[in-house]
């Protein structure tokens, strides 16, 4: 038996943030330390504010404590089948609120979006992004499951991440990397997700819930078997310790789950 996720809970969304940010950085230096590129999963909803918030504050003067963004590449951990600029895009959301921040002296990251081209035929669309994937992880590392130097997920108030949805039959694929959805309870309907093996092997992963919205999920996924088998709680029992969750007080108000609390 693996440790458990940590448990990470801070009193605001700032203090959040910048443990948070601490928490990238170390992740980033390991990863360019050990192959010279930082390889990132993110999802879209609430999480790309926080991150900006994380990301785009000044840090300390010393080297080991700045995003070189110039090393990042980034991919999608879902997105919806939408032009890049429609209002439901993933794509767009992290542009908006990251991408077009970064100081022009801090990156520019390599960007992998979804090919639109492929909007009308979803199973194409995973099919190219899984190639996308294995062009950047396989070329590279000659692996079965590609491992992101880091994933950075949301949790919906269902219990979703990604685009894999409690009791979707996509939980149960196991050698696709990139797989569509064409009927998502939450709209839009089309969209593409990493799978389930795939979220679950980051060798770092981290969920960030924000709000009171987010309570009722919490002390499901945390305090509850019926929660453990909800996606989110599916990647903590298969993560195990590269599982953070990063969430203020009100989100994990009244989670009895006995971990570490507070500072990173
Ligand atoms: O539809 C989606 O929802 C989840 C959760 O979003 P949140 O707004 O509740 O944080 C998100 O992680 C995913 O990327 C997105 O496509």
């Amino acid at each position: 038996m693996g440790k458990p996720p940590n448990l990470y809970a801070y009193p605001s969304t700032d203090d959040l943030a910048k443990s948070l940010r601490a928490y990238v950085i170390d992740a980033q230096n390991n990863a360019l330390e050990r192959h010279h590129v930082f390889r990132v999963g993110v999802s879209g909803g609430s999480l790309p504010k926080t991150l900006a918030k994380a990301l785009l504050q000044g840090g300390s003067a010393s080297e080991d404590d700045k995003c070189q963004f110039g090393k990042w590449e980034i991919f999608f951990a879902d997105e919806r089948a939408v032009p890049l600029d429609h209002e439901d895009s993933n794509y767009r959301l992290v542009k908006e609120e990251l991408l077009d921040k970064i100081p022009p002296d801090m990156g520019p990251p390599t960007v992998f979006p979804i090919d639109v081209n492929y909007l009308d035929d979803i199973q194409e669309m995973a099919d190219q992004y899984e190639q996308t994937l294995v062009k950047s992880f396989a070329a590279r590392d000659s692996v079965k499951t590609p491992m992101f130097d880091l994933l950075l997920l949301g949790c919906g108030p269902d219990g979703h991440t990604c685009s894999l949805f409690p009791g979707s039959p996509l939980l149960r694929e196991h050698d696709a990397w990139v797989l569509p959805i064409s009927n998502s309870p939450k709209p839009p309907p089309k969209r593409i997700t990493l799978s389930l093996p795939v979220a679950a092997h980051g060798l770092k992963i981290a969920f960030v819930a924000t709000g009171g919205g987010k309570a009722d999920i919490l002390r499901k996924i945390f305090d509850t078997e019926e929660g453990h088998q909800l996606p989110c709680g599916l990647i903590n029992t298969l993560g195990q310790e590269r599982v953070s969750w990063f969430v203020d007080y009100d989100a994990v108000n009244g989670v009895q789950f006995p971990s570490r609390r507070g500072a990173l």
